[in-house]
């Protein structure tokens, strides 16, 4: 049986549970459950905090974990990331109040940084040789250098609003880009249950960043037409009842796929449909 840790609470927890559940795994009805048993598909799911799911899957006691790239690293666990997720994006960054001076990380040295990831900030700090104090909070950071605990901060920006909210600027470069990611303990062995539920994973997480694109191509115009959606192996061609034309087949990047409609009417496609991909196996 494949023991796999997933976010029980949290920015990761919906979107983690129902990647899941798009890979056909059996997922909690109730948010309290801790455990489900997927017999079928031979995997059993434990609802963990976030922060502590590295912990459990560095020690081995559990085979996979989906967390973010960010809590892993902050962990200190001996884990690897075996496949990222696409979505939780976020970096980690410093912020100081907007306007006091123009901070850069030696600037940080002797003075209190209050951070929800303090061994990813020490561990920052200490490859900028700066000496700081590192005030460890477990949320709601942004406010902590209005109420005097800190001069500086550092935490997870998403749009940026909190961060505004609070007359706050990032400076430096990214700590850590983050996103969710899958994880294993560092050197563990793959079975067929952890190879089938990574495959899966990849599957959904391709068929969220492709779309299909179907179009119909004057045949002399095709070689063009190709040249624009190359597909990821080669597009497949089928003849339409008109010689003419034929029917064209391709996967696209889901951001450029306008993009690539707008070039293939330029180029004189006609009947250009873009749908969704569920999952797939390449
Ligand atoms: N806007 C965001 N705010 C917080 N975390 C985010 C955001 N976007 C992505 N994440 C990611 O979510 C993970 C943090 O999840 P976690 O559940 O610990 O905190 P949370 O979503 O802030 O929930 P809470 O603070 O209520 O426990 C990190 O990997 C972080 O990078
Ligand atoms: O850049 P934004 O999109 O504004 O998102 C970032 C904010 O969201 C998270 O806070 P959360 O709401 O989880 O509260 P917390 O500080 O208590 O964790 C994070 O810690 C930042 O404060
Ligand atoms: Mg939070």
């Amino acid at each position: 049986m494949l023991r796999v840790a997933v976010p029980n609470k949290g920015t990761l927890a919906g979107p983690a549970s129902e990647m899941l559940a798009e890979a056909g795994y059996r997922q909690r009805h109730e948010q309290r459950d801790l455990t489900v048993l997927d017999a079928a598909n031979e995997v059993e799911f434990f609802f963990l905090r976030p922060k502590d799911i590295a912990i459990y899957v560095g020690s081995g006691e559990l085979d996979l974990g989906l967390t973010g790239r960010d809590l892993a690293g902050d962990s200190g666990a001996p884990v690897a990331e075996v496949l990222a997720l696409g979505f939780g994006g976020s970096t980690f960054r410093y912020a100081a109040p907007v306007g006091e001076r123009d901070w850069t990380v030696a600037d940080l040295a002797g003075k209190r940084i209050a951070t929800s990831y303090a061994n990813l900030v020490s561990a920052d700090l200490a490859a900028h040789g700066v000496s700081a104090e590192v005030i460890r909070l477990d949320g709601a950071v942004e406010i902590s250098i209005q109420l005097g605990v800190a001069d500086a901060i550092a935490d997870v920006v998403g749009s940026g609003r909190t961060l505004r909210q609070h007359g706050l600027v990032a400076f430096g470069d990214p700590i850590c880009r983050s996103e969710a990611v899958v994880v294993e303990r560092a050197g563990s062995d793959h079975d067929r249950t952890k190879e089938q539920l990574l495959a899966r994973l990849q599957g959904v997480v391709f068929g969220q960043q492709y779309v299909m694109l179907d179009y119909n191509c004057p045949r002399e115009l095709l070689a063009e037409a190709t040249r624009v959606t190359p597909g990821l192996g080669s597009p497949t061609m089928a003849p339409l009842a008109d010689e003419n034309w034929v029917a064209v087949r391709a996967m696209v990047p889901r951001k450029e796929a306008p993009a690539i409609m707008d070039r293939l009417a330029a180029v004189g496609a006609k009947a250009i449909l873009s749908s969704d991909i569920r999952a797939c196996r390449l």
